[in-house]
């Protein structure tokens, strides 16, 4: 329908119109002021006889989340002649206009870790409150006006529904019909999009994984390139470009936290209520970790090189550090350093100008905590025995390195297995490094060492029959039991890896061992869970022969 501005009235109810912000294929949106108070808002006008009367839906989502942070206030609505208006707060810019006019390829960390933060606030708030949005994007997430600038706000509740029945309070039904596609283009989670689902919580979250995504990728997401669709051809080449993404391919070079994050919203049940506080913490932690403070506000433009600086120094350590790099080991890296061929050309084989006092200097100044360092020198897995060490060197000690970068290095090295055989061997990895570092609790690189697993074990596209995941009320089940009960649900894992029949029920292992320990409190990895991840690398070898 075409929007035939000018015989809009200047004047709607009590507001008198001033510029048009802007307008979609539903309205017109404008400046507008109260002629009593003289107070600027927002007016949203839709002609009455329009096919998809989005202002009437909104009319109607508006009151249900008033008074909550970053939702805009209804102010007024009414019909005048033949236009229906809404007068809501008036906002600043959207995170489009933003995003565009910065002129950068992609947006910075701080900023997409706010936009994270905040955006998956607001969803945690429109969902407590029983509404979904079901249109996630950048145009619908708007700064306040000054002092409200680092507020993100949540705008066009136009597509929005209530999902839990107002009479019987039962979570709207799953359906297999496959719907019309309702969202946008870009963001809309392919379950919604490209298989006609029935959009759910989950689905506003993996909409904004995906936007979070986009912020980050130089140019953005692979299927926004070519801009709107204009045929059907194009619009069906944009789902299929969407479809066949692959998570890692999509989230490669950013922060696991974007790639865990997808995967969890795609792994959500139809009616399960997403964790929203744990992925909050997840992007203020990935915000503290990269030195970002105050990153619960949006500030545009981001400050410039300000983090660090503000960062609070360091509380002076009591005594000196023990020193992770002894003289001895230095000696031995040196020593296979001499080693090493460089197109045929010997480097560092004369040890004579390393004096000890140097490598004392080198050994200190390290202050990486025991429980966050492994031994390298029992990674299994650049292959080929290790050469006998020569008669005069002292016995190798361990070179010690992060333990994220180890899970991560498991992680990949799971990604890269091509057979239940080398499958086993990282799996059997990971236990082992679990228990010799003593750090029995699952980090969030743990975590991603056992999405991966589970995406290689359920993933027809790699080696194995894809995987008909658990249903809402198994998954549900589980989730809700006490922590007697949840070990119970360990040791019952235990017991069922030795006779899974293929991968498909592995996978289907994984994710309940997955499920149970991040619901426990403490996320550590008990005996029977140790037992099962062994039991788990016992099992991939026997069905790879
Ligand atoms: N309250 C507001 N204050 C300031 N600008 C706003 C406000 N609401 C919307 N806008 C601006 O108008 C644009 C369109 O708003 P909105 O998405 O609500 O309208 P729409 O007609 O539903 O649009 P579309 O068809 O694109 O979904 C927004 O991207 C934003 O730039």
């Amino acid at each position: 329908m075409p929007n035939d501005y000018d015989s809009i009235p200047r004047r709607m109810g009590n507001y008198w119109l001033d510029t048009r912000l802007g307008s979609g294929y539903s309205g017109s949106i404008f400046r507008a002021y109260n002629v009593y108070t003289g107070d600027y808002v927002a007016l949203k006008v839709q002609d009455v006889n329009h096919e998809c009367p989005t202002n009437r839906y909104e009319e109607y989502i508006y009151p249900l989340l008033q008074g909550a942070d970053g939702m805009p206030r209804l102010w007024a609505s009414g019909v005048q002649g033949k236009w229906h208006y809404l007068v809501i707060s008036l906002l600043g810019s959207s995170l489009e206009s933003i995003y565009r006019g910065s002129g950068k390829k992609a947006m910075d960390l701080r900023s997409v870790c706010s936009i994270a933060i905040q955006v998956i606030i607001r969803l945690q708030t429109m969902h407590n409150r029983e509404v979904l949005h079901r249109d996630i994007q950048l145009g619908n997430c708007v700064i306040g006006l000054p002092p409200n600038e680092t507020i993100i706000y949540m705008i066009d509740f136009g597509f929005s529904k209530r999902y839990i029945d107002p009479y019987t309070r039962r979570h709207i039904p799953d359906s297999k019909v496959k719907r019309d596609f309702l969202g946008n283009y870009w963001f809309t989670s392919v379950g919604v999009h490209c298989k006609g689902k029935v959009p759910s919580r989950r689905d506003d979250l993996e909409a904004t994984a995906l936007m979070l995504i986009h912020l980050l990728t130089p140019g953005g997401l692979p299927w926004t390139r070519n801009g709107v669709p204009k045929t059907d051809e194009h619009h069906r080449r944009i789902k299929r470009a969407k479809e066949l993404a692959r998570t890692e391919d999509l989230c490669r070079g950013m922060p696991s936290e974007f790639e865990e994050f997808l995967r969890y919203c795609r792994r959500l049940k139809f009616a399960e209520c997403p964790d929203y506080e744990h992925w909050i913490e997840e992007f203020r932690e990935l915000a503290r970790e990269s030195g970002f403070t105050d990153v619960d506000k949006f500030i545009w433009p981001p400050p410039p090189q300000q983090v660090r600086h503000q960062m609070k120094p360091l509380p002076v350590r009591p005594e000196a550090p023990r020193p992770t790099v002894t003289p001895a080991e230095m000696e031995n890296v040196l020593h296979d350093l001499a080693k090493l061929q460089l197109h045929n050309r010997p480097i560092l084989a004369d040890q004579t100008n390393v004096l000890p006092a140097q490598i004392n200097k080198q050994a200190e100044g390290s202050d990486k905590k025991a429980a966050d360092v492994v031994d390298l020198c029992s990674d299994t897995t650049g292959g080929g025995t290790a050469p006998e060490p020569p008669k005069n060197i002292p016995p190798r000690t361990p070179i010690r390195v992060k333990k994220a970068t180890r899970l991560e290095k498991l992680r990949l090295s799971v990604l890269d297995a091509t057979n239940n055989g080398a499958l086993s061997t990282v799996v059997a990895e990971f236990s082992t490094f679990l228990k010799e570092t003593g750090s029995k609790t699952l980090t969030r690189e743990g975590f991603a060492f056992l999405d991966a697993l589970y995406k290689q074990l359920a993933d027809p596209s790699v080696f194995v029959q894809p995987m008909r995941t658990r249903s809402a009320t198994e998954q549900a089940f589980i989730e809700n039991q006490p922590a007697h009960v949840k070990l119970g649900v360990v040791a019952r894992l235990r017991r069922e890896v030795g006779t899974a029949q293929s991968n498909r029920m592995l996978a289907k292992l994984v994710a309940d061992f997955g499920t149970v320990t991040n619901k426990s409190s403490t996320r550590t990895v008990t005996k029977d869970g140790f037992a099962f991840l062994d039991g788990l690398a016992i099992r991939l070898k026997a069905l790879h022969a």
